[in-house]
């Protein structure tokens, strides 16, 4: 243990807050904030309590000694060029994330990749250990790290663990496919609470222990969970649904240049009379080119009007250098450019398409001047974007188009829910959610507004953390 470390409270996750961005010239980088929900959700929740962040700073061979940022302590873990190929690239994005995913596409399986994910998961560990202090709390995130847990205690038998995954636990036939299925399952048992967004993903977690590693559990609560006695210590699994900074997100809406700003993009965009609105990581989980190709046939057909419709997707680069995720640019972007060619008007196209990721004030705007916010992922952990778009909605106005496979469904129920292999439900649910009547429009989305208030990312952290540090 380092005699200097001093943090009472540590993150663990594969990517700090910040991305450092090389620069072509071999110059010093650029300090970028990292994409994805987790840091959204993580950054202010770790802000409040002044605590250490490890993960990787988003490139490779960088050696960087622990900096503080915004009054955070960040100690990047370096990865080598190979490691971010098998580690990051490999076991995490072309393994475990498509088998989690419910297989969306095939995983791939390999023995090497997986060698490099126990290397990488024990410097992540020994990362951890260097930076608590005695006794300290440490929460490691997502499936990139499931390794952790296990390393760390066997380091440090003095703290307290806990493991969160943001991603779905998958079905139980689908880890069982994993040859390395009994050994994710000990790396988690090292953690004393293991979250899941979902009760099911307890259920599926606890079916596993006992059916693999011969662990019966106990139930606790209505909600999935559950304990495991170990003997010496016990492993508590529950289900904590992710949240956002529904306050921040709700007074930035209502801000008078955000209204400003959300009015000159509408103008910007010729002032239809209803913009739908997609915001994704491209990612093959996430369904774009499903809602793409809702809205190709409903202008065929003629139900939805091209004079009077116009869609904005933004989609933020992601895992560019693997082949599932180049391929699908390819075929978005072609899809976008069949719509614009078949429907659009010189400088008026009805899919404006953006690759690239765009800041928060922006997003809010685009949130707040968007009629209908679609979101059609065949699988995800939960969606942050969903809430999002609903915290800037308190006055009643907008709709909300969302996938039955998004954790976020399970209390966004007044959504206008769909199946999104189901192409009719989806074209279905964007008709009626573009045409509803205003007064039931308005009673939906004021009644998840409601629940998104009530129910943010200080809840979830405090509720999590609540349960990992009360006696043992
Ligand atoms: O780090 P990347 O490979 O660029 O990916 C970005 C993040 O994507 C995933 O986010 C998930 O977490 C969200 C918050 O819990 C959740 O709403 C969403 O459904 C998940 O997909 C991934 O799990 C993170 O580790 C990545 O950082
Ligand atoms: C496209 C885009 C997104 N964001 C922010 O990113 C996160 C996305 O979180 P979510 O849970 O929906 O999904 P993943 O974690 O990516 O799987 C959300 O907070 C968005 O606001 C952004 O800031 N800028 C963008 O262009």
């Amino acid at each position: 243990m380092s005699e200097t470390s001093s943090n009472e409270f540590v993150v663990v996750a594969n990517r700090l807050p910040v991305d450092l961005e090389a620069s072509p010239d071999g110059g010093p980088g650029v300090w970028r904030r990292s994409p994805g929900g987790l840091v959204t959700a993580l950054e202010p929740v770790l802000r409040s309590v002044a605590g250490a962040w490890v993960g990787w700073p988003g490139t490779p061979d960088v050696d960087l000694e622990p900096f503080v940022e915004e009054g955070l302590t960040l100690h990047p873990v370096q990865l080598s060029e190979a490691e971010v190929t098998e580690y990051y690239e490999g076991f995490s994005n072309a393994t475990l994330w498509p088998l989690y995913h419910d297989a969306v596409i095939a995983p791939t399986f390999d023995r090497d990749w997986w060698r490099t994910y126990e290397k990488v998961n024990r410097r992540f560990a020994e990362a951890a250990a260097r930076a608590a202090a005695p006794g300290a709390t440490v929460w490691v995130h997502d499936y990139q790290l499931q390794l952790v847990p296990r390393m760390l205690r066997d380091l440090r038998p003095d703290l307290r663990i806990g493991y969160f995954l943001h991603i779905p636990f998958p079905p139980t036939e689908l880890f069982l496919q994993l040859p390395w299925r009994k050994e994710i399952l000990e790396g988690l048992m090292g953690a004393d609470l293991v979250g899941f967004h979902l009760p099911g993903g307890a259920e599926n977690f606890l079916y596993l222990a006992r059916r693999l590693l011969d662990l019966p559990s106990s139930p606790r609560g209505t909600t999935g969970g559950g304990t495991i006695d170990l003997g010496d210590r016990r492993v508590r699994v529950g289900a904590y649904p992710i949240s956002i900074d529904s306050t921040q997100l709700r007074d930035q809406s209502v801000a008078a240049a955000t209204k400003l700003r959300a009015k000159e993009i509408r103008a910007e965009l010729g002032d239809p009379e209803t913009i739908l609105l997609g915001v994704d990581r491209l990612d093959y989980t996430k369904g774009i080119s499903v809602r793409l190709e809702a809205l190709r046939e409903l202008l065929v057909e003629g139900t939805l009007d091209p004079e009077k419709v116009v869609m904005v997707q933004l989609a933020t680069p992601s895992r560019e250098r693997l082949s599932a995720y180049a391929t699908l640019r390819d075929d978005i972007e072609r899809q976008v450019g069949n719509i614009n060619g078949e429907f659009g008007q010189l400088g008026r196209p009805v899919v404006h398409y953006l690759h690239r990721p765009v800041d928060r004030e922006e997003l809010v705007a685009m949130y707040t001047g968007a009629d209908v916010m679609v979101v059609t992922p065949f699988r995800d952990g939960m969606n942050l974007v969903a809430k999002e778009y609903v915290a800037c909605h308190g006055d009643g106005s907008g709709a909300l188009v969302l996938s039955e496979f998004a954790g976020a469904a399970a209390e966004l129920r007044r959504a206008h829910v769909v199946n999104p292999h189901d192409l009719e439900d989806v074209k279905r649910a964007v008709v009626s959610a573009v045409g509803e009547e205003r007064a039931s429009a308005a009673r939906r989305m004021r009644s998840m507004h409601r629940h998104v208030m009530t129910h943010d990312v200080d809840r979830w952290a405090n509720s999590f953390l609540a349960q990992l540090t009360e006696d043992r």
